[in-house]
């Protein structure tokens, strides 16, 4: 695909390519001070207009390596200076600690760093700088059963707030989308994009409420050439328009790697070069290690990284660049302002980002957006919903035909008690596997949603919760009323009412069961601790064993057993309530015509029922609680 220049309609001149769904029109009017000119709408809205430049002084990085197995050090003391206006190429070998380094830089790493980032000569305030920057990861998390333009809609919604009338918010996102070339594919769902326009998507997404500072973690992965230096110009001339832009790259071709004001070249956590593309070669010059004629400058500083050439060559340009306080490699570092100037000139960004939340909306419209959202991907999801209401469906008329009408026959009060448990089974297993196996994808997106402070963990939370609700209560009773009518439970409405709100409970039970190990397990994990810890919940129910038969310092068990408390209060809703005597047909004998006598041998009371509803309403609580609790950890955990 070539790329060519020509006049915008606005007579701005734009970088576009040829396929006209691909095209990127690119203003470059901006000038590195962030000043922008009216007519460049988007950029316009920039609510400041104030640049942010960053330095960073003796940044260490230090990763523990687990429990007595010590600490490995993969950033050592490195310097260094993004100045706005720049689009700035974080370069190394593999394993040469960029990822690391950009993490550090936006905030995603929390723990184990030393040093400092300063941004506008002032001590970094996270808050604040999260407020005014995004990261874009390498992976495009994206919601792929939503089109380009639901995917924007929700990120404005959720990144603009409710001050902005939605006219202009879609006025935002047409003009962003025209802009990054993906005006054409606005119906088109996201996981059906190609690479290149999942990538586009991705900055379109954080481009919304116009960051100052953008990280971005290897753009260019997974990129055709075409793609990738159509990318690359499009964070050139964002940077153009005053931004810090910030990449980690791998191995750009020459013509790439020319498109990058700044480059900071990484080895093993130490900083070989930090200057300007161009003078790169003047500098490899000045330390004895000139670059062989006709080779892409960035493919030998990368050899020479990887110590190709020698570790003393590596030792050599540490020291000439100072680990990264040389800053004589810049672009006229005459003229480069000192922390003390940028501190006079700038206002500091706590003050720039007023306001004391990170989100850009209230709790209650976040909630609102995000269930929105969530309702509409469950409808795009029809596989998953039918497939749902199918299996509740298929497997409620399988018992209701294996049982049949034995809830009525008092020779057959065993099978039916096998019957009871069998429900409480299917409940818990359908809803806490499901949990297991689709919880953790959703977890990579709302990392990344969370941390560009989309909404709160709270308002996820909340609307994850009640999203599914219709669906779960839809089949569980739908499976209920084949089951209880088929297998012949007696037709009173109390005792119909009492097994479903039983049902529900340990349904929303196994679900908070479910999404507590979701939360901490990924899915290989979570598909084996999910099932094994459910076992000792089904001995501690007192169907296999009697809850009288159990050791007398095993009975805790049976406390903590949730499954105990729906086996109790299902039981107790068909043979409880003082049930008369059972019906029973041809038989001479019929042990247990006398429900009570039934309650007796299985040990259990017909009239728990509330106390089995307070205990389960309890443990839902406890182990929603407990689900949050290990999602924030979790959250917090990786960084
Ligand atoms: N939490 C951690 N625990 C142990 N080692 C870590 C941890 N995080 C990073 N490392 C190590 O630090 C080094 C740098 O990792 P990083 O991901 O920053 O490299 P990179 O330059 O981005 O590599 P690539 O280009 O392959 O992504 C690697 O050797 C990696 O194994």
């Amino acid at each position: 695909m070539e790329i060519v220049l020509h006049e915008a309609s606005t007579n701005t001149p734009c970088v576009t390519c040829g396929r006209s769904d691909d095209v990127i029109k690119v203003p470059v009017n901006g000038n590195v001070n962030g000043d922008v000119k009216e007519e460049d709408r988007i950029f316009s809205r920039l609510p400041q207009k104030d640049p942010i430049d960053i330095t960073f002084e003796n940044i260490t990085y230090t990763a523990s390596l687990g429990f007595r197995k010590g600490q490995k050090e993969i950033l050592h003391n490195i310097n260094g200076r993004f100045p706005p206006g720049q689009l700035i190429a974080i370069m190394g070998p593999s394993g040469a600690g960029k990822s690391t380094l950009l993490d550090v830089l936006s905030g995603y790493r929390i723990s184990g760093i030393g040093g400092t980032v300063y941004t506008n000569g002032r001590p970094r305030d996270l808050n604040a700088f999260r407020k005014l920057s995004c990261y874009i990861t390498q992976d495009d998390r994206l919601q792929p059963l939503l089109t380009v333009w639901e995917n924007m809609k929700i990120a404005a919604d959720l990144k603009l707030g409710e001050n902005i009338p939605i006219y202009e918010k879609e006025d935002i996102i047409r003009e962003i989308l025209d802009t990054l070339g993906l005006a054409a594919s606005i119906n088109t769902r996201a996981g059906r994009l190609s690479g290149g326009q999942k990538k586009r998507l991705s900055i379109a997404l954080e481009l919304i409420d116009n960051p100052l500072v953008m990280f971005l973690d290897e753009p260019t992965t997974g990129l055709d050439s075409s793609s990738c230096s159509q990318c690359v110009k499009l964070l050139q001339e964002l940077a153009r328009q005053g931004r810090t832009i910030v990449c980690t790259i791998h191995q750009p071709s020459a013509s790439l790697f020319q498109l990058f004001d700044l480059v900071y070249v990484l080895s093993s956590g130490d900083c070989l070069y930090q200057g300007t593309t161009e003078k790169m070669i003047p500098f490899l010059e000045s330390v004895q290690l000139p670059c062989p004629m006709y080779h892409n400058p960035a493919d030998y500083v990368i050899e020479l990284a990887c110590a190709e050439y020698g570790e003393d060559k590596i030792k050599t340009m540490v020291e000439a660049t100072n680990n990264g306080k040389n800053l004589q490699w810049f672009d006229k570092p005459e003229f480069l302002p000192s922390l003390r100037k940028l501190r006079e000139t700038h206002k500091s960004i706590a003050e720039k980002s007023k306001g004391g939340h990170l989100q850009s909306t209230s709790q209650a419209n976040q909630l609102k957006i995000l269930l929105r959202r969530g309702f509409l991907k469950s409808k795009r999801d029809s596989t998953l919903t039918y497939m749902r209401i199918a299996v509740n469906i298929l497997v409620g008329l399988l018992f209701g035909v294996i049982y049949w009408q034995a809830g009525e026959h008092g020779g057959k009060v065993l099978d039916n008690y096998n019957l009871l448990f069998s429900i409480l089974m299917h409940h818990m297993m359908s809803t806490m596997m499901l949990t297991i196996l689709t919880f953790p994808s959703e977890m990579s997106i709302l990392t990344k949603e969370h941390f560009n402070r989309w909404y709160s963990l709270k308002m996820y939370y909340l609307s994850i919760t009640i999203v599914d609700l219709p669906l779960s209560i839809f089949c569980c009773v739908a499976f209920t009323a084949i089951t209880y009518w088929m297998t012949g439970q007696p037709l009173e409405w109390q005792r119909i009412g009492m097994f479903t709100v039983i049902s529900l409970l340990v349904v929303f039970v196994a679900q908070s069961f479910g999404l507590m190990i979701g939360a901490i397990f990924d899915v290989v994990n979570g598909t084996f601790v999910g099932p094994v810890l459910s076992v000792p919940m089904m001995m501690f129910a007192g169907f296999g064993v009697t809850l009288r038969d159990l050791p007398p310092h095993l009975y805790w068990g049976s406390y903590i057993s949730y499954l105990r408390y729906g086996l109790e209060g299902i039981v107790g809703a068909i043979y409880g309530l003082d049930r008369p005597t059972i019906y029973c047909p041809d038989e001479d004998y019929c042990h247990y015509k006398y429900p009570e006598k039934f309650l007796k041998e299985i040990s259990m009371k017909g009239d728990q029922f509330w106390n089995d509803v307070i205990a389960l309403v309890l443990i839902l609580f406890f182990l929603r609680i407990v689900a949050f609790v290990l999602l924030r950890w979790k959250l917090m955990a990786v960084r």
